[in-house]
């Protein structure tokens, strides 16, 4: 049996950064993940001025209840959609000139429907480059700010828009009523408000209506759990070889909706156990092909569709268009690569259908897109000759991954 310790969520980490930014005193994050994009959004908060301190195991960050700090700031994103889309949530309520960039990856992502939303709660945004996308500068005055209001929002290309929104509304004067028409992602804007809450902030909900008022936020020390789409990776190598893989700190209760990629794992055969305080996937020698909606879960598709092949039936992977506006188009970049293992797939607008074969040996084209990168080494647990064009993008959200999954790989039953 293999324990592996996974590091922080990406997605609690940047939603405490964001939290304790708005809060009153300071916060301390504990085990926050540290990696590429974490330390964008603590860079992006450290140019809108803020007080960021990173030492090993714990983030400090002193709060601005009134909006960012510095008057005119330039932030870049790197690869970060939450970065990217929380950031300038912020900004907007604040008072000053902010310039938001990221990388081209970055770039080619879509921030539209946030950029409409901020100018309807009252801030000036205009774009520098490409309608929708990055680079985009917010400007508020005494006279014009994110002072708040009712809207509607479409979160069906990014729940991201929504949870920025969120985030930033306590600071709104006017406080915020959001009526979402369309929403992916849904488990991640629970895990807004359930940090929203923690922060000591009230949410109104109702059906998919969110109503806040003009409050404070909290700062507090706050416990960051394991990152429950970098756990996938492992999970799926406890299934597909046959081995047992517990992570410890994702149990019962975890704020993370991708833990439910074990479920799937469940369906496909897999022996799963949730506890208070852990999980634990054991394979059972066989994985059985299915049908499954991951339009909650997409950032786990590739890690499915990675091991899919092994399946002893079709596995077809339904609702998750918008993983074609991700690090990569994802539904290209599996089919893609699962054609270069010689695996017979099909894809439509928002699926991907993939048959049982033998993968043989491939270079992975990882389009820079560390999920790509982490799913088909799972695929090469039973892959001899299977090598990644760019192991290096795992830095985005696991720097560490190719050291923790070679030591795991030496803990599971061999190819028999
Ligand atoms: O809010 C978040 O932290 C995230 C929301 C999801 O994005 P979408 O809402 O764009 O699907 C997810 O894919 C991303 O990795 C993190
Ligand atoms: C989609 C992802 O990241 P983000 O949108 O936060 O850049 C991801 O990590 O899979």
């Amino acid at each position: 049996m293999a324990v592996v310790e996974i590091p922080g969520s990406k997605s609690v980490t940047a939603r405490a950064l964001a939290l304790a930014a708005g809060g009153r005193g300071e916060t301390v994050l504990e085990r926050p993940l540290h990696s590429d994009d974490t330390e964008a959004f603590a860079e992006g908060l450290r140019s809108l001025g803020y007080e960021v301190r990173l030492a090993p195991g714990a983030w400090t960050v002193v709060g601005s209840p009134d909006g960012p700090p510095a008057a005119e700031a330039s932030v870049f994103s790197r690869d970060a959609g939450t970065a990217a889309r929380f950031l300038p949530a912020l900004a907007a309520v604040g008072r000053g000139t902010y310039r938001f960039d990221g990388s081209e990856q970055m770039r080619r992502r879509p921030v539209g429907p946030l950029v409409a939303a901020l100018r309807a709660i009252g801030a000036q945004v205009t774009h520098d480059g490409a309608e929708g996308h990055l680079p985009i500068t917010v400007v508020t005055t005494d006279a014009e700010g994110g002072t708040g209001g009712g809207l509607a929002i479409d979160a069906s290309v990014s729940s991201q828009f929504l949870t920025a929104l969120l985030l930033a509304a306590p600071r709104m004067p006017r406080g915020l009523r959001v009526e979402v028409t369309d929403m992916v992602s849904r488990p991640y804007v629970d895990m807004t408000v359930a940090m929203m809450e923690a922060f000591g902030v009230v949410v109104g909900r109702e059906g998919d209506t969110f109503t806040v008022a003009n409050q404070d936020y909290a700062g507090r020390r706050y416990p960051v759990e394991p990152d429950a789409s970098t756990a996938s990776y492992v999970f799926a190598a406890a299934a597909l070889t046959g081995g047992t893989v517990t992570v410890p700190g994702l149990g019962r209760g975890a704020l993370q909706g991708d833990l439910a990629f074990v479920d799937v794992l469940a369906r496909m055969g897999a022996d799963v156990v949730v506890e208070a305080d852990r999980t634990t996937v054991t394979g059972t020698g066989r994985l059985r092909g299915l049908t499954v909606n991951m339009r909650d879960i997409s950032d786990t598709m590739p890690t499915l569709a990675a091991i899919a092949p092994f399946a002893d039936g079709p596995v077809r992977i339904e609702d998750v268009a918008n993983t074609r506006v991700k690090e990569s188009d994802r539904l290209e970049a599996c089919a893609v690569n699962l054609r270069r293992l010689a695996i017979d797939v099909a894809t439509g607008p928002d699926w991907i259908e993939i048959h049982p074969g033998t993968p043989r040996g491939a270079e992975i084209a990882c389009f820079a897109d560390h999920r790509i990168a982490m799913s088909f080494s799972v695929t090469g647990l039973r892959t001899p000759g299977l090598t990644l064009d760019d192991p290096a993008c795992v830095r985005k959200t696991f720097p560490e991954f190719h050291e923790v999954f070679a030591a795991l790989r030496e803990q599971l039953p061999a190819a028999g």
